[in-house]
């Protein structure tokens, strides 16, 4: 088992045992702390403040009193202050990318690249600041002249998960800011301090006091939430998690009717057609399926490949999962890193021990790799899958891969569709007809054509179903923190006096 302690350039970027409220470096009241530790050694990082409903009363109250004056500030003051941080976490990218590596586990090359794809959401919106529009209406009644415009909805609640400790609190917060809001964002309890480095860069680029808030906790998670989600101060709630806990805080906000976005679990199907470029789809399905070791939102889940193809697939792409390199996130050459903790291994393995069960053949991978650490599992291909496994039916959310043999479109489409969730799906196909009707027929907010890899800060990025609503990113993710307010002017349009 490697245990490396790695090295800041910049070793006030961790921030341990303080969280960001009112452009502050504060403690929890109590003094309670929770521990954060690195996935692939086990060991400790540090420690980070167990934030409660009081200490989050607090970074509420903060947001709110920034908020006359941060929505009054032009979109091109916004966007100013958006580009310098996005500037700053380019510059501080080996230290943030060191940290996700350390808190999360995937590997140092993964780790930058999400980096770059998540300052890449702080330029975006930096961009949409200053090109908000509102319409003129040409009014049913005589002389009314009717207007819209866009207002901040207010103080938001932001609650993302540990996956992509940068990206997915960027993805929020650059809207939110772009649109004029202040937010109070609570930071995954597994990887705290990536979100706590990219606020004191926050600060570094100067964003107004009490304007982003990012609280920390992990026995409190729950009564956090719920003050997140039932504050009236808090008029709107972005959350990327579970379809579980999504479900639940929907629930939650209902009491004072906050505007939401949802992005959940995915399930998502991965087709490789007959007429498909084979190696083309093996290295779609490869990227897809072990990004970060398969836990991704919309990495593939269940790979169907039509009868004529299977056999040839199944080998080509085991072939490539064989020589992966398993292993600490900050060692040379390795590809894939440990699970983020052990549920989460002890999921992936229910599932490949399931699947053996109910017939599947494990041809690649399939056991924990205890030399290495806890966390750690083999990436894992297994053939002969049916519909009445565990991964057929839930997000696996590690490095397994079922691939599942099918004969027409019709079936596969259906059995595609047939999930609760919809987040995204891909296929593989060189027939132009079939590559529309299938985009067009698939129950998902996103589809990948031959390719595995669809995510960028300009593309819309949500789901249908119980994966939830909403977008992130491109020229739609900052309506989600707007209102559009219309406003009617009355007796216009008289005569011109002589
Ligand atoms: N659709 C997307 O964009 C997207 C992106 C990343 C992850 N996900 C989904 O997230 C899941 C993996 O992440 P996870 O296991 O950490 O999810 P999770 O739902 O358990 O946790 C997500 C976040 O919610 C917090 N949380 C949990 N319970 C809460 C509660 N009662 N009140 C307030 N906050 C609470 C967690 O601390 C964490 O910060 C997968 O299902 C994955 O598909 C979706
Ligand atoms: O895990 C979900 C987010 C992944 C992505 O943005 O590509």
């Amino acid at each position: 088992m490697s245990h490396i302690v790695p090295k800041l350039n910049d070793p006030s970027l961790l921030k341990t045992n303080v969280a960001y409220v009112n452009g502050e470096w504060v403690k929890a009241q109590s003094g309670k702390t929770f521990e954060v530790t690195d996935p692939s050694s086990g060991k400790l990082i540090g420690t980070a403040p167990d934030f409660n409903a009081a200490d989050t009363q607090r970074a509420i109250d903060a947001a709110a009193a920034a908020f006359p004056s941060f929505k009054t500030k032009t979109g091109r003051e916004r966007s100013k202050l958006l580009r310098k941080w996005y500037d700053l976490m380019i510059e501080n990218s080996e230290d943030l990318a060191t940290l996700i590596t350390w808190e999360n586990g995937k590997p140092l090359a993964d780790a930058k690249g999400e980096v770059a794809y998540a300052a890449g959401f702080f330029e975006w919106f930096s961009e949409e600041a200053p090109r908000v529009y509102g319409d003129t209406i040409p009014a049913s009644v005589p002389g009314n002249r009717v207007i819209t415009v866009k207002e901040p909805v207010g103080v938001c609640g932001l609650i993302t998960p540990w996956n992509f400790p940068a990206a997915m609190i960027t993805r929020k917060i650059g809207p939110a800011l772009a649109a004029g809001c202040t937010v109070v964002a609570k930071a995954p309890g597994e990887t705290p301090f990536t979100s706590l480095a990219i606020a004191e860069l926050g600060h570094r680029a100067g964003i107004p006091k009490g304007v982003i808030n990012i609280v920390t906790a992990l026995d409190n998670t729950v009564e956090v939430g719920e003050i997140l989600t039932t504050s009236p101060t808090i008029k709107k709630v972005s959350f990327t998690g579970s379809t579980g806990v999504g479900k639940l805080l929907m629930k939650q906000a209902s009491s004072s009717l906050k505007k939401l976005s949802f992005e959940l679990g995915g399930n998502a199907p991965f087709i490789v057609f007959d007429d498909a470029d084979l190696d083309v789809a093996v290295n779609g399905a490869i990227a897809c399926k072990f990004r970060s070791s398969g836990q991704t939102c919309v990495c593939a889940n269940r790979i169907f490949v039509q009868s004529g193809i299977y056999d040839e697939f199944a080998q080509k792409f085991a072939a490539k999962v064989k020589d992966f390199k398993v292993g600490g996130g900050y060692t040379a050459g390795v590809t894939h890193g440990p699970l983020i903790h052990d549920r989460a291994v002890s999921k992936v393995e229910a599932h490949v021990r399931d699947a053996e069960k109910k017939g599947g053949k494990v041809i690649q991978g399939g056991q924990r790799l205890p030399e290495l650490g806890a966390n750690f599992f083999q990436p894992t291909v297994i053939t002969g899958m049916t519909t009445d496994m565990q991964l057929a039916n839930e997000e696996t959310f590690g490095p397994v891969a079922g691939l599942f043999k099918f004969d027409t479109e019709e079936e596969v489409v259906k059995i595609a569709n047939s999930a609760d969730v919809g987040l995204a799906g891909y296929f593989f196909s060189r027939d132009l007809q079939r590559v529309y009707r299938v985009a067009e027929a698939l129950e998902v907010g996103m589809v990948g054509v031959n390719t595995g890899l669809i995510s960028d800060a300009a593309s819309p990025f949500g789901g249908v179903k119980e994966s939830g609503f909403g977008r992130e990113g491109s020229k739609y993710g900052i309506s989600e923190y707007q209102v559009i307010k219309m406003i009617t002017y009355g007796g216009m349009g008289q005569p011109l006096q002589s």
